[in-house]
């Protein structure tokens, strides 16, 4: 189990975490929502180690969570264009080899193997040596599940993954990453601004408000649209 206790950041004069606490579950998919700038990405980079929140304490299991235990699903920017999609996806493990080994794109037998398993696990067979700049904007987004699942984290984020693709292929993306939560036994965590998008799938929602936790409750016990009043946000 993830559990952050007592969470602050400011920024300057802006407290952008006030004091958040929570508790998230291996395989289940939290989904994040909140106006703009209620201190969702904030929250993600604290949790994903980006930013160290000023007071408060992120385990898992009982010990302090390592950085390279929590894996980010970035928006589709994040893929260098130019690379293929496996070596898109190998870039996911440069926190764990050294960096003259990636430079040179000298990567150990078993990293191609399991980099060539990820992709089959967001249904990416045969596009291993596609450039990723020819791919679409959905499967641009499932080569970044990849990459993020080839660092073998606990703990999966995603800050708005779905942003720039149109629902269908955003609804799409986000059950990809539900199922590997579910398939590896994960803790998820996607910030969304369309909770719709994962009204099936979504095992629980957290809701943020000017840096505090409104909510935190089962999908079973929250409709989507209960949820869109809260935010007003139709
Ligand atoms: N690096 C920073 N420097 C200064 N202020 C920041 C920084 N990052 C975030 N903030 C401020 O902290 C608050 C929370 O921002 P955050 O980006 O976490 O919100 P958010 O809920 O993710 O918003 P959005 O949905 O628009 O992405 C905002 O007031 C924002 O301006």
């Amino acid at each position: 189990m993830l559990v952050a206790s007592g969470l602050k950041k400011r920024y300057g004069g802006t407290s952008a975490l006030a004091d958040v606490s929570l508790k998230l579950q291996r395989g289940e998919l939290a989904v994040l929502v909140g106006r703009s700038g209620a201190g969702k990405t904030t929250l993600l980079r604290c949790l994903g180690g980006l930013e160290s929140p000023d007071t408060g304490t992120i385990e898992f299991d009982g010990a302090p969570l390592a950085q390279t235990d929590a894996a980010f699903v970035f928006q589709e920017g994040a893929l260098v264009d130019e690379k293929s999609a496996v070596s898109n996806v190998l870039d996911g493990v440069l926190g764990r080899i050294p960096g003259w080994r990636a430079a040179v794109g000298w990567y150990p037998a078993a990293e191609k193997r399991a980099a060539v398993e990820q992709l089959h696990e967001v249904g990416l067979d045969g596009y291993g040596t596609r450039r990723v700049g020819t791919l679409s904007g959905g499967e641009r987004q499932r080569v970044g599940i990849a990459r993020a699942l080839q660092q073998e984290p606990v703990v999966l984020l995603a800050d708005e993954p779905v942003a720039s693709l149109d629902p269908a292929t955003g609804r799409d993306v986000l059950e990809r990453i539900a199922d590997v939560v579910k398939t590896r036994n994960l803790v998820g965590l996607v910030s969304l601004h369309q909770p719709r998008l994962v009204e099936s799938f979504a095992d629980r929602y957290l809701g943020l408000s000017a840096g505090q936790l409104v909510f935190d409750m089962p999908a079973d016990d929250l409709s989507v649209s209960e949820l869109m009043e809260v935010y007003d946000d139709r």
